[in-house]
């Protein structure tokens, strides 16, 4: 019988189609570098998300022939080696795009409606809550009021799957919408060359590219000083893309208005990272491409994966097509 080996467990119904398809599939904790190493060495595929898969662990893999990515990012995965080595990588594209759209929406409405502030506000004011009487909206008498995102310019860097799922999202807020993304073909919303003419005519930025050496990086002080004092930035793509040193000192002198951070470098966010510090950020811990239903579709389409490999098919999103041989 063929082995999976899962560094972090996906949804049943993937690991399901993988035993009915005759796989065994086992688990090894991907914080444990050795034991992976070891686990490794009879697996005939790999099945990863946010753990690192690097050179020493890839090469101890002597009958590994294929590693699947359940999502669609492979910062994480060490392609060369895996090249080097003849193992297919593979990912899945698309099926967390709902998801990472809908936490990046999630986002500009808390931000701009302000209501992790007025959650604050109220606990805050809990033993004097009665005195306000008739007038239980006292943060708006007190000059706290939040923005509607309608008539706001979204720019959303990246138009793949994710970025074209928020077009349609932002459109229903009636927002006006424009991208950047060097590498698409057609224009979903307008379209401009450059970031730095983005950046100063958007109220809202989302990022939706992936962590490449172009994109390291991308959005450092210089970047932030062009942005609007009112501009909302999201970050639920990589961590690195964002300085998040620079961002802390952005926020706290209110260069821009605030931000949300699903991902960070290193990941987690170390105790020291300046954002901890900082009211106007929302910080969470890498969930925008995982919810129930993202997570079932993705160990579904990782599953699926390595049942195509294994019957002599390419799966559906190769990284490094070249090295695939049919069985
Ligand atoms: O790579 C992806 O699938 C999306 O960017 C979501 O990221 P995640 O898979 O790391 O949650």
């Amino acid at each position: 019988m063929k082995k999976v080996l899962m560094s972090e467990k996906i949804d049943d119904a993937g690991i399901k189609l993988l035993e009915d398809n005759g796989f065994t599939v086992t688990t090894s904790p991907a914080t444990d570098k050795a034991t992976m190493a070891s686990e490794i060495k009879d697996a005939y595929a790999v099945i990863m998300r946010s753990s690192e898969l690097p050179d020493d662990v890839i090469s101890a893999g002597k009958n590994l022939k294929i590693i699947s990515r359940n999502g669609t990012g492979i910062n994480n995965v060490d392609v060369e080696s895996a090249t080097k080595h003849h193992v297919l990588v593979a990912k899945v594209n698309g099926a967390n795009a709902f998801s990472v759209a809908e936490y990046a929406l999630t986002s500009m409405l808390m931000l701009s409606r302000k209501i992790i502030l007025d959650d604050k506000l109220v606990r805050g004011k809990k033993n004097e809550l009665s005195t306000y009487g008739s007038l239980p909206n006292f943060s708006s008498q007190m000059g706290i009021n939040g923005n509607e995102l309608r008539g706001k310019t979204l720019a959303i860097l990246g138009l793949g799957k994710i970025g074209r799922q928020l077009v349609k999202f932002a459109q229903a807020f009636e927002m006006n919408v424009i991208g950047y993304d060097p590498y698409v073909k057609d224009d979903p919303v307008k379209m401009y060359d450059h970031l730095e003419d983005i950046y100063p005519v958007a109220d809202f930025i989302s990022i939706h590219m992936p962590l490449t050496p172009e994109t390291a990086g991308m959005i450092g002080e210089k970047e932030l000083k062009m942005m609007k004092s009112n501009a909302i930035l999201i970050n639920s793509a990589r961590g690195g893309i964002i300085d998040e040193v620079a961002l802390a000192k952005a926020l706290k002198s209110h260069e821009i208005a605030g931000a949300a951070l699903d991902s960070f470098k290193p990941e987690p966010p170390a105790p020291d990272n300046p954002l901890f510090d900082v009211d106007n950020v929302i910080m969470t811990s890498h969930i925008a491409g995982t919810t129930a239903e993202a997570n079932q579709a993705l160990g579904v389409g990782a599953a699926q994966a390595i049942i195509d490999f294994s019957n002599g098919k390419m799966p559906e999103f190769p990284v490094n097509p070249d090295v695939f041989v049919a069985e």
